[in-house]
């Protein structure tokens, strides 16, 4: 593994695919002009609004999003993560919310399906029922090795609530972990960043965080702050509350550094 830089790029997503692709490939240059070798785009970066819109549209968002994911590699000789976009499971008139990566060749390394579904009454008034239309992943995330950038595990947004998922990516010897998130406002004030450093911190794994923010459609707030946290817990980029990107290094000597300042993986019981 070698140090590089990392980007979490920060979008607000709307209700038209191509303009979404439009404005995270402005982002992907703007990431790799400033050193990024590793991209990460946020949660439905394709597309965001109502369930039966983007459920309707399923077919082309996940075609057009995965070719668009590859030419970006290849394009900025990056590797890239699309954070969960929809792709659609044959004969069940539903999606999984699917998290890609790409290398720079546009060859796939790895692919997961968001696991724990967001079927939550936001206390703001916001109804969310992600299960009407997406279909949960039953599979724990795969752990990529990958020679230089490290091991990198996939979650996505609501999965930060569920530490045993990244229980599982450390005993898999991660390093790198990916959570691109399309937080809503009311809930991401109070828990986003708190639950993403106390994933790195239990994990002493770099977290990066790519997000969504402000108005996306009718009334969903999301709540942005894209970040890339260290080994420590210690918040090395926010991009705060505009379309943007994050970008830190990721530091194998930081993280041999943290394992041996505080080994607590080592002294686990259960
Ligand atoms: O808002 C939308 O339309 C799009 N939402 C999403 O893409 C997903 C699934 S509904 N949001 C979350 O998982 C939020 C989790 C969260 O906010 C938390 O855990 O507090």
């Amino acid at each position: 593994m070698k140090s590089y830089l990392a980007a979490a790029i920060q979008m607000t997503s709307v209700p038209e695919l191509e303009k979404n692709l439009a404005q995270a490939e402005e982002l992907i240059d703007l990431a790799v002009r400033q050193g990024a070798e590793l991209v990460g785009l946020p949660e439905n970066f394709p597309y965001m609004g109502e369930e039966k819109d983007k459920l309707a549209q399923a077919e082309a968002i996940a075609h057009k999003t995965e070719a668009f994911l590859k030419t970006m590699a290849q394009r900025y000789q990056i590797t890239i993560l699309g954070g969960g976009f929809p792709i659609p499971v044959e004969g069940t008139g539903k999606v999984y919310n699917t998290a890609l990566l790409i290398d720079p060749n546009g060859q796939e390394l790895s692919r997961y399906r968001k696991v724990h579904l967001f079927d939550v009454n936001v206390p703001d008034g916001n109804t969310y029922r992600e299960s009407t239309t997406v279909m949960a992943g039953t599979e724990l995330p795969s752990v990529y090795a990958d020679e230089l950038l490290g091991n990198i595990g996939l979650s996505v947004c609501y999965d930060v609530r569920f530490p045993e998922l990244y229980r599982y990516m450390s005993s898999k010897g991660v390093d790198v972990i990916f959570v691109p998130a399309a937080f809503t406002a009311f809930t991401g004030k109070d828990h986003w960043q708190v639950l993403l450093q106390a994933r790195a911190i239990e994990n002493t794994s770099y977290i990066i965080a790519p997000a969504q923010t402000g108005i996306n459609y009718n009334r969903r707030q999301t709540h942005g702050h894209a970040m890339i946290i260290d080994p420590w817990g210690v918040i090395l980029a926010d991009a705060g509350e505009k379309p943007g990107v994050a970008i830190a290094e990721i530091n194998p000597s930081r993280l041999e550094q943290v394992r041996r300042q505080m080994p607590s993986l080592q002294h686990r019981i259960f």
